[in-house]
């Protein structure tokens, strides 16, 4: 389906929803309403008055929501996933096997009644399913609850027109932003609080992860073609897009290393960047629709309050997923390969609802449910490891899904309704975040500081144990007096029956440099080494003294770490030197070495290759020294230049 440009709304919303301007005091409240009253858009209109036009949500019998009480409580939300379905037009036809019987209820001769929390006839548009759906949701996030929105069904059956809309329709992720904006302008006109907004935005594409506002790329590709280069499905033409991996993180479960996250000041900046990623998103023909997604896309946008007076801050995140539709097999080579990808993803979700749902009616019923130790396959996914923190308790989750009813669909609407039913009976217990102090969440580099410590700090636990590994291994840390002894190492893989100390030694030296070198590599986790030195000065411009303290403690205990290293990469310099020379020795060959003069090579020329990885040892150690300086500027008032590579040798 053709994408929808925010560009037309954009004045309006530009004017009066900017909160630097807030911050700022500028905007006094005349100003808003003297702006909505002019502005006939619809973005305009829900942002400014968003509360006389939109009726309360109303779905799901029970207000759901009861149970959160004050802002303050930190109480577990016990609910369920809001689930709702979404028909699309269908002409007016008559003989469609799926209808709706009443506002919760979908039917079908065969297959009987279905019950969701809501049902939107065809006649409905977006802005009713955004007032029943997002806007609820983003009030809690504004208490501090992380909150997600997927639109799940059939190629073809408008998760897309859902979630984006078109230029006519705004979808909800239009509607939302404005919402989210005009809610932070009447917070903070009220004084209490300051807001900060972030927004990220990412697609799944064959089971990859790739950043959707990574604009350094989107420059080179414009750069090289002059224009921005697009194939006919949509993908960038001229870059290889960099995937972007998993990690396991304590405090936000999962987390995507390297993702760009923009600040915003307005709702106009941030749908400026959706716009920028939705031309990257991979999009193609099926034979349902003819701009299909091929990718799964979630936008997320991150909130951070901070309550002035008492100096506390929370941080939420509303993700709004546009999820690639299910489809039978297609004939076109590429289609296919994405549509068993999209598939396969597909089935991992319904899988990890279905486990959910069991699980739930078990302890629903009495039973053991939901325990820590059962098993819920999240792995099977990129998409369910995402949307794992939202499945287990970690924020609310509303899914909507879209149905086609024509007959030809019918069987792919079942399968959408009987995923839609399970997703329903799902439980959550989501507790809200709990309140930080401000210092620690103060603006957007508050993130960087935040990744900075915890990457210094694992960087440490690491190190410490892959020195204990190595002490394991070998008795003690290979030390100087290490490598004047010549005592015989044979660690049972050469296969020689003649021990030779010089190349033994070098073997086994060189296993243990490789291990440390691919160690560090690892440390040398992108969120820490790409940091600039903007950046850094970024953050260490709000760092407090006990951080800067605490951060000097731990690059001493780093810098002694590659002290060590220092001298253990020197020596195996020396003794590289040395063995190189034997090997030259021709008198070797007579000794039983030719054998094994093809093992020395390859031995020596690996050692070679892990000496000349060294420099990125170094740049670790620049980067610490220098985060090490400017931590320490605000504690000595001046700055020392230290250059690590020339301290280094
Ligand atoms: N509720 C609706 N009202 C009007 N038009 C709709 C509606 N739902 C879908 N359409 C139209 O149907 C076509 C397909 O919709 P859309 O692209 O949103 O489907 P999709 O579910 O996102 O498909 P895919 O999974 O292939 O990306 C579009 O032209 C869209 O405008």
């Amino acid at each position: 389906m053709r994408r929808p440009s925010y560009r037309s709304q954009s004045p309006s919303v530009r004017s009066s929803l900017s909160f630097s301007n807030l911050r700022k005091g500028r905007i006094r409240s005349g100003s808003l309403s003297e702006s909505s009253s002019r502005s006939s858009s619809p973005i305009r209109s829900v942002s400014s008055s968003s509360d006389h036009l939109l009726p309360p949500p109303t779905y799901g019998g029970t207000n759901r929501h009861e149970s959160f009480g004050s802002p303050r409580r930190q109480e577990p939300y016990s609910g369920i996933i809001s689930v709702v379905i979404r028909l699309k037009p269908n002409g007016g036809r008559e003989m469609d096997p799926w209808f709706v019987k009443d506002e919760k209820t979908m039917q079908n001769a065969d297959y009987g009644e279905f019950k969701y929390d809501h049902v939107f006839k065809t006649g409905c548009n977006n802005v009713e399913v955004y007032s029943q759906t997002s806007k609820p949701m983003i009030d809690r996030v504004f208490e501090g609850l992380n909150a997600t929105v997927f639109a799940y069904g059939m190629t073809g059956s408008g998760k897309t027109f859902t979630m984006a809309g078109t230029d006519e329709t705004l979808g909800l992720i239009p509607l939302s932003v404005a919402y989210l904006y005009s809610r932070v302008m009447e917070e903070s006109l009220q004084g209490e609080s300051r807001f900060e907004i972030t927004v990220s935005y990412l697609e799944i594409y064959n089971e990859k992860i790739y950043d959707l506002l990574d604009c350094e790329n989107e420059s080179k590709s414009t750069t090289v073609s002059g224009s921005r280069m697009f194939t006919q499905a949509g993908i960038r033409g001229s870059k290889t897009p960099v995937e972007l991996k998993l990690r396991e993180d304590s405090k936000y479960g999962v987390k995507i290393v390297g993702l760009t996250e923009k600040r915003c000041e307005s709702s106009d900046e941030l749908l400026k960047w959706i716009r920028i990623g939705d031309k990257s998103r991979k999009t193609g023909e099926t034979i349902y629709n003819t701009r299909s997604s091929r990718s799964h896309a979630i936008v997320m946008i991150r909130l951070t309050k901070t309550h002035l007076k008492e100096g506390t801050s929370v941080s939420s995140t509303l993700s709004l997923c546009d999820l690639a539709g299910s489809e039978k097999a297609v004939t076109h080579n590429e289609r296919r390969k994405e549509g068993a990808f999209i598939n396969k993803s597909l089935l991992a979700l319904g899988t990890v609802i279905s486990k959910l749902s069991a699980e739930s009616t078990s302890q629903r019923n009495g039973g053991g449910g939901n325990s820590p130790t059962s098993h819920i396959p999240y792995r099977d996914s990129k998409l369910t490891r995402i949307l794992q923190p939202a499945l287990s308790g970690n924020g609310i989750v509303t899914t909507i899904c879209t149905i086609d009813t024509r007959p030809d669909a019918s069987s792919e609407t079942l399968n959408t309704l009987r995923f839609a039913s399970r997703a329903k009976n799902v439980s959550l217990h989501v507790f809200r975040k709990p309140l930080l102090p401000s210092m620690n969440i103060t603006n957007g580099v508050a993130e960087e500081k935040d990744k900075a410590i915890m990457n210094l700090t694992r960087q440490l636990e690491e190190q410490q144990i892959l020195i204990g590994k190595l002490r394991d291994n070998t008795g003690s840390l290979p030390s100087e007096s290490d490598y004047e002894s010549t005592g015989v190492v044979d660690n049972g893989t050469s296969g020689r029956t003649v021990s030779d100390p010089n190349t033994n030694l070098v073997e086994t030296e060189n296993k243990f440099l490789k291990y440390k070198l691919e160690h560090c590599e690892k440390l040398l986790d992108k969120d820490t080494t790409d940091l600039r030195d903007s950046e850094i000065a970024e953050i260490v411009d709000i760092l407090p003294v006990e951080v800067g303290t605490l951060l000097e403690t731990k690059f001493q205990g780093i810098e002694s770490q590659l002290r060590q290293y220092k001298e253990y990469t020197r020596t195996l310099e020396q003794k590289l030197a040395e063995a190189e020379k034997q090997l030259r020795i021709p008198q070797l060959a007579n000794i039983g070495y030719e054998s094994t003069n093809m093992t020395d090579c390859e031995t020596l020329s690996e050692l070679r290759k892990s000496l000349e990885r060294k420099d990125r040892m170094i740049e670790a150690l620049q980067s610490a020294l220098r985060l090490r300086e400017r931590a320490l500027k605000p504690l000595n008032g001046e700055e020392v230049i230290v250059n690590a590579k020339e301290e280094f040798y």
